[in-house]
């Protein structure tokens, strides 16, 4: 049987942002890697842990796996089937939700991060287990470098995913929601999430209500799940220019 320590509190102290300076942070995979090192502080001995999908998360994985080799004990849930295969290289012990019903804490990469810390996730296609993974954690922190942020959600096309069947006819009826948007291909196949399912990546101007369009797109036919996370984090930890920022949501009584 395993010990989930199902009745542990986690106390996760928030704290105001803070700005740590660092040196060389040149390079988008530099910052990348420094935000997903620095997400490691925030991982207690004994946490399950919602483990996020793309290029950001492979450096807090392997620090993950430094940590779990001096000693640390945790489990993950992979958001993806490319986080298992790291998590596995790394020795990181997984377990799933028939296992879990609550995450002590997830942490995934983003797209684009608007001023309100709404996202756009699914680049890399994970979008639904990323989207279950942080619903069911009690904590979602976000790890980008600076380029992610945005004033307006919209200049990265918003992934949609969809069953395969009839999505011609589901893209039609996005389409009519102001968007331009195509089917996702992979060197000229159709792109099939780790769910069997299709992804749209779809071109809206601007995505000035989140909330609202999320909304709608939910009401169609087809549509599994988008890739907009509305209200979901409050705390984003950054790689910047010479310095990685953890930045907590105002709204959060942490001043
Ligand atoms: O489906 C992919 C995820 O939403 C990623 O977390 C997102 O695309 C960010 O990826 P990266 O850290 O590689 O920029």
């Amino acid at each position: 049987m395993i010990d989930f320590k199902e009745n542990t509190t986690y106390a996760i102290i928030e704290k105001k942002s803070e700005v740590t300076p660092l040196l060389n942070l040149n390079s988008i995979d530099e910052r990348k890697k420094a935000a997903g090192e620095k997400a490691a502080e925030f991982i207690m001995d004994g946490m399950t842990i919602g483990l996020g999908s793309g290029s950001t998360v492979y450096w807090l994985l392997k620090k993950l796996g430094e940590l779990v080799e001096q000693g640390l004990t945790i489990k993950g849930i992979p958001t993806s089937l490319q986080t298992e295969d790291w998590a596995k290289e790394f020795n990181i012990p997984l377990t799933d939700f028939s296992q879990v019903d609550c995450l002590d804490i997830a942490i995934d990469g983003a797209d684009e991060i608007d001023n309100n810390f709404n996202l756009i996730k699914g680049g890399g296609g994970a979008l639904l287990r990323e989207k279950l993974v942080g619903a069911n954690a009690k904590k979602l922190i976000i790890i980008a470098d600076e380029s992610k942020m945005v004033t307006t959600l919209g200049g990265f096309p918003l992934p949609i995913e969809v069953v395969p069947f009839g999505w011609e006819v589901t893209a039609k009826r996005i389409a009519l929601l102001g968007a331009t948007l195509h089917l996702r291909k992979r060197e000229e196949k159709v792109f099939v999430t780790n769910n069997g399912n299709y992804i749209l990546d779809c071109q809206f101007q601007t995505i000035p209500n989140p909330e609202e369009l999320h909304n709608q797109l939910k009401l169609l036919l087809g549509v599994v799940e988008t890739g907009l996370f509305i209200g979901m984090t409050n705390t984003i930890i950054i790689g910047g220019e010479g310095e990685v920022k953890v930045l907590n949501k105002k709204s959060e009584n942490i001043i």
